[in-house]
């Protein structure tokens, strides 16, 4: 059987062949799974850090250095480099994730440089860059990709795959009809999806269509004639389907399009023609549209209120973002993230306690990444001291009561059950298949099987439920 060469996740050790070659190498190397536990330290690795290679495997990243890199490379799902002073210099850390097929972080690669291999490398660097003309950089597409989707965070599978598909579809001038609930990164995704097309350098638009009302919608669409009505601009106005000629406009709230302006708006997408208001001439114009809504349209379209031909129209392809309680894990990185942004903002230095962590887990977030912006903000700008604020605090500016372990006033029992259904239900999120939940968990698949029955989860459908 031929060697394994791609080192495992966790479940297996790594061949000795492999550690023969990561011991050979000068650089000092590390790998570690998932969970941030090391898989695989080589011998420079382990003396540069002052500990055993072998005793260090199964450890966290904690255990060789205090500040941890690895949360920022889990959340960012991108490389990492950090510098540390020590007493005898700086080190300089590489943190890089290797992902699988499916865009899941498989494990994270991590290399040392201490300052004296540094200082030679720069100066063998400097020596080559005498000696030529010019220096070229040269930025990937991987690379390019990677920056328009950073601000799309979450490593939880289901935002992984949205990031591979906004990358599929970003280049194409398809229609797109973004949903999700208020506040799940509506806006964001279009933003990705107009960066990440052949139009990204031409207009963007965006326009909301609940923000104005229906007389004034049909101006700022369409567009005016000189005289079209009372109070109208003696010079007449371009609508923004002129203005975004040959870029993207973006729909936000599509769903409250008033009914009359509908037919307008479906001829223009269907032929590129526009008619100002008040003008026969027809104007054309090539725009790519992508719109957002968090009602549900089919509703709507059962109601009479959206026009069937319309909605088929902008969901050539239909994006869905998942509410934050459907990717629980992602709650505390994003909360950790906007925790350090606005400690910056503010000038504070706090840390979330564990019992708030709890709480905000617990949550279900109905106003999503929105509301734990704000929470967490509030959390920042209202607590104390640096000790922070109470879990009782700061429940008291979530819009639901809070219903998970996380809960004051909860008996034992119904904390540990909330605590195992958030348990099963990241396991049964994350994992492909019943049996590597069940084996994550460390319970059998029956158990598990059985136990997510009683807390109502969804199971994979190879499970047959
Ligand atoms: N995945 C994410 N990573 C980081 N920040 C996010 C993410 N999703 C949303 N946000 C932040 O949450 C806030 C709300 O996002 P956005 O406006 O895109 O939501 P929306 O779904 O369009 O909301 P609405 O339906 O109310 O218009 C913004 O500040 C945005 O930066």
């Amino acid at each position: 059987m031929q060697e394994q060469l791609i080192p495992p996740v966790g479940d297996e050790p790594i061949p000795a062949d492999i550690r023969t070659v990561g011991n050979a190498f000068r650089i000092s190397l590390a790998l570690f799974d998932r969970d941030g536990k090391i898989l695989y330290m080589n011998r420079s690795f382990a003396r540069e850090c002052g500990v055993d290679a072998d005793r260090a495997v199964g450890q966290p990243e904690t255990y060789f250095t205090g500040d941890p890199m690895l949360p920022d490379v889990f959340l960012y799902q991108r490389m990492i480099c950090r510098t540390i002073r020590r007493m005898d210099g700086f080190v300089f850390i590489t943190a890089i994730p290797m992902f699988d097929e499916a865009g899941a972080i498989r494990f994270v690669g991590m290399t040392m440089e201490n300052e004296a291999a540094l200082n030679e490398v720069r100066r063998s660097f400097e020596a080559l860059v005498a000696s030529t003309e010019r220096s070229v950089h040269i930025q990937s597409a991987a690379d390019r990709h990677a920056a328009i989707l950073r601000p799309l965070m979450g490593r939880h599978q289901s935002m992984v795959r949205l990031r591979e598909f906004l990358k599929q579809i970003g280049p194409s001038s398809a229609s797109v009809l973004i949903t999700g609930e208020s506040g799940c990164g509506k806006e964001v995704a279009a933003d990705c999806i107009q960066a990440l097309s052949s139009r990204s350098e031409q207009p963007y638009v965006k326009i909301n269509c609940a923000a104005i009302p229906a007389h004034l919608l049909e101006s700022e669409l369409f567009g005016y004639e000189p005289g079209a009505f009372t109070g109208a601009n003696a010079k007449g106005k371009k609508g923004l389907l002129e203005v975004a000629n040959g870029g993207t406009l973006f729909l936000d709230e599509i769903g409250d399009m008033p009914p009359e302006l509908q037919p307008k708006l479906l001829r223009a997408l269907q032929h590129g023609e526009v008619y100002r208001i008040g003008s026969t001439k027809v104007r054309h114009t090539d725009v790519r549209i992508i719109a957002a809504t968090n009602v549900d349209l089919n509703q709507k379209i059962v109601e009479g209120k959206f026009r069937e031909d319309l909605y088929y129209r902008l969901a050539v392809i239909p994006v869905r973002i998942p509410p934050l309680r459907e990717r629980k894990s992602d709650i505390f990185l994003l909360a950790s993230y906007y925790l350090s942004i606005y400690c910056g903002k503010y000038n504070r230095n706090l840390v979330f306690p564990d019992d708030i962590e709890e709480l905000l887990k617990s949550y279900d977030w109905p106003g999503n990444v929105r509301e734990l912006q704000n929470v967490v903000e509030y959390y920042v700008v209202c607590s104390p001291t640096s000790e922070g604020l109470s879990c009782e605090q700061l429940q008291t500016v979530f819009r639901h009561p809070v219903t998970g372990p996380g809960r004051p006033g909860s008996t034992l029992e119904d904390k540990l059950d909330a605590y195992e259904k958030q348990l099963l239900q990241e396991a049964l999120e994350e994992e492909k298949s019943l049996r590597r939940a069940a084996k994550r968990l460390g319970i059998d698949a029956s158990t598990l099987s059985r136990k997510a029955r009683k807390y109502g989860l969804a199971l994979h459908r190879e499970s047959g439920a």
